[in-house]
């Protein structure tokens, strides 16, 4: 299985299910600023505050088999296998689906997520132990502390004036190179770098 970033701003993503699964979907989907639609009879309590503050769109009812038309991404999550089956059969072959009880005829998987600031890191096993994924993430996410943030929007900010610089290709890449040294967590050395590329700027 391949690990993309898809950007999934705005675009329409169906749940159906309104339980605990459903649930975390809906977080993990939210903070990447979906337009999300919750299609369930009754709503985990977590998830009916969301649609209280209009964060997702509430369909109160059972599955239609037209509600996924025009999805980007669809989750069935629903406790009833068969109703979970009729959402995977609705879909054409070109829309995401997950299964959540049947990973084999999912087209995609959730992996176990983490953020630093600009940080995205996602861990997955094929599905053969979610909580193995979470336990990696975990590990690889106690590297990262809070200094990170300010230290990826530096690289970040860094690179984009580096590759506008009137200056030789072998010399950018000598500074993009430069910045992911980690001495630049250090928040001085960052000041001073920029005060050195802004000379290189005139
Ligand atoms: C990583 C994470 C992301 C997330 O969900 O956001 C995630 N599962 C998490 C937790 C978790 N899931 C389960 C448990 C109970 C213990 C256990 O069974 O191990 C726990 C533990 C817990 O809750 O702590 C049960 C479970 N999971 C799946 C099945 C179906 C099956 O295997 O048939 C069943 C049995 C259901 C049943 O009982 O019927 C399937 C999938 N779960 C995946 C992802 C995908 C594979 C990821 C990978 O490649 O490893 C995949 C294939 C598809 C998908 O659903 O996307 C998230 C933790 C991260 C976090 O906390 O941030
Ligand atoms: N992928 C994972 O990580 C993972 C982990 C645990 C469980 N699961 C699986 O996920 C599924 C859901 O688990 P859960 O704990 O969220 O269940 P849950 O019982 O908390 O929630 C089920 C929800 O489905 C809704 N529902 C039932 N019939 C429906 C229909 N016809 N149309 C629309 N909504 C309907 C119910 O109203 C309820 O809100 C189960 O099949 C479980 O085996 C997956």
């Amino acid at each position: 299985m391949l690990p993309i970033t898809i950007n999934l701003k705005k675009r329409k993503c169906i749940i159906v299910g309104g339980g605990k699964i459903a649930y975390r979907r809906t977080k993990t989907l939210l903070a990447e600023g979906a337009h999300l639609v919750v299609i369930s009879p009754e709503l985990l309590p977590e998830l009916a505050v969301l649609v209280e503050k209009k964060r997702v769109d509430w369909l109160p009812r059972t599955f239609e088999k037209q509600d996924t038309r025009d999805a980007f991404l669809v989750v069935a999550a629903t406790n009833k296998r068969e109703v979970n089956a009729a959402v995977a059969q609705s879909c054409s072959p070109n829309q995401l689906i997950n299964i959540a009880d049947d990973p084999e005829n999912s087209s995609f998987y959730f992996p176990a997520v983490g953020r630093r600031g600009l940080l995205s890191v996602a861990v997955g096993t094929d599905g053969a132990s979610p909580i193995l994924a979470k336990n990696i993430r975990n590990e690889i996410m106690s590297q990262f502390d809070e200094t990170y943030e300010l230290y990826f929007a530096f690289v970040k900010i860094s690179r984009e004036k580096i590759l506008h610089l009137q200056i030789e290709e072998t010399e950018k890449r000598q500074l993009l190179t430069e910045i992911v040294d980690k001495k630049y967590l250090d928040i001085r050395l960052q000041r001073a770098f920029l005060e050195q590329l802004k000379k290189k700027q005139r």
